[in-house]
């Protein structure tokens, strides 16, 4: 890859995309290109062609997805089955017609069997069955790295599959209900602490950056307790999600940023597999750190940082998803890359960010 290749970001605002933009900017290539949801719907075949016919994109980052937490997954499944497979198709298709020279698609550790043996390493995919919570979204996932893989094998194209675990970091979503649980539990301890303390200036801005269900910063206090009590947040008493005994493992998103653009720069489909091999599957690469919380021991990290000392409870009539989910990552690790911001650094800088943009 040139400094001047001509490279396609698709989903470049969003939490990873932002990332990646920013990483490949900031090592000097100079010719990237970007479309924003509104500008470019991935779900339109024919406006993906005229775009991919316009730009004659050379690598092309598929960062673009339909995103959401436990419960977006859960309630939202035919739009998570939907929408991925059509974006995936849309723009892997696109990428084939127009001779893209590489393609990096963004998967997630979901794919992997529920009960699949911890840590989980690539070749543990379609070994059980999924996770109910999330099966749609894994099943489009799937598809797509098995399409990448497929199109390698039959055309000997250089399209690379990335599973990262959990991520979070600047541009997240912090929508009380369908985002991810580190965004939601930042929020949620945040808004629970300002209710305590009687702080109803940043209550509002709070409100005012993001509006929950139709309430901002404007309304009255008896409007805003109801609303934020619906989600489980009360002066001094937060509720969070499931039981906290699942375990989950978080990456900065930077740094899944840095991993996306080291397999771009150095890793190709043929290092992913031994050479030679009759059959060749399980390509795609682990993103993760290797390192598993607990939920109920993540919410006292995000509480120590916050400063809260109210309750936290858990309720159960929520999902608790999969059991576990830590990745083996070692082998983007012997491929020269590994993660270096660890949870309680990466919680911090998260914190910092959420204050500083409301
Ligand atoms: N966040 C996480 O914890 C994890 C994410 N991943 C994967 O990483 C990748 C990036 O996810 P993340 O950055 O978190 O997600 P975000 O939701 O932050 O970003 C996704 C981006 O894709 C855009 N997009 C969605 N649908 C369309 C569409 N139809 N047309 C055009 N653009 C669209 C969104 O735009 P808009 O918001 O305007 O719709 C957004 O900018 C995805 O493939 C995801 O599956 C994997 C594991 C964990
Ligand atoms: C990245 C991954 O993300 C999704 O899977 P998940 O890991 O289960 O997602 P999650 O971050 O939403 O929850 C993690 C855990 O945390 C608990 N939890 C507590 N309190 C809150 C809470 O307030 N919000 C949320 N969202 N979860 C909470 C929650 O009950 C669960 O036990 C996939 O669907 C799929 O999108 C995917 O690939």
């Amino acid at each position: 890859m040139d400094k001047e290749s001509k490279i396609y970001v698709a989903g470049h605002r969003g939490l990873v995309g932002a990332a990646i933009w920013n990483n490949l900017k900031s090592k000097g290539y100079t010719n990237l290109v970007g479309r924003t949801h509104a500008e470019l719907d991935l779900l339109d075949g024919v406006a993906v062609r005229e775009f991919f016919d316009s730009e004659r994109p050379e690598y092309v980052v598929l960062a673009a997805a339909h995103v959401g937490g436990i419960v977006a997954n859960n309630t939202y499944r035919a739009d998570f089955i939907y929408r991925n497979l059509q974006i995936q198709q849309n723009v892997i298709g696109e990428s084939f017609r127009h001779g893209v020279k590489k393609l990096l698609f963004l998967g997630s550790t979901c794919i992997y069997p529920r009960e699949a043996p911890q840590p989980m390493r690539e070749d543990c995919l379609l070994t059980g069955p999924l996770e109910y919570t999330n099966e749609p979204y894994a099943m489009a996932k799937i598809a797509g790295l098995k399409m990448c893989e497929s199109f390698n094998l039959q055309h000997g194209t250089n399209y690379v599959a990335v599973m990262p675990t959990n991520l979070y970091g600047p541009n997240d979503n912090f929508h009380l209900e369908n985002s991810h649980v580190l965004p939601a539990m930042i929020r949620k301890i945040f808004l629970g602490k300002c209710l305590m303390e009687g702080n109803w200036t940043l209550t509002r801005q709070d409100l005012n950056r993001r509006p929950v269900e139709s309430v901002t910063g404007e309304g009255t206090r008896e409007e805003i307790e109801a609303v934020l009590g619906k989600y489980g947040i009360h002066a001094g008493r937060i509720e969070l999600w499931g039981s906290g005994r699942p375990l989950r493992e978080f990456l900065w998103s930077e740094d899944m940023a840095d991993a996306s653009v080291h397999v771009l720069e150095h890793v190709d489909f043929k290092d992913t597999h031994e050479a030679g091999a009759k059959e060749i599957r399980n390509c795609h690469l682990n993103v993760g750190t290797g390192v598993e919380v607990s939920i109920k021991e993540l919410s006292e990290l995000v509480a120590l940082v916050e400063g809260y000392e109210g309750k936290i409870l858990f309720d159960t009539s929520k999902p608790d998803g999969t059991p576990r989910k830590l990745t083996d990552p070692s082998k983007l690790q012997a491929l020269g890359w590994r993660h270096k911001v660890n949870l309680d650094e990466g919680v911090r800088r998260l914190f910092e960010w959420y204050k500083n943009t409301l």
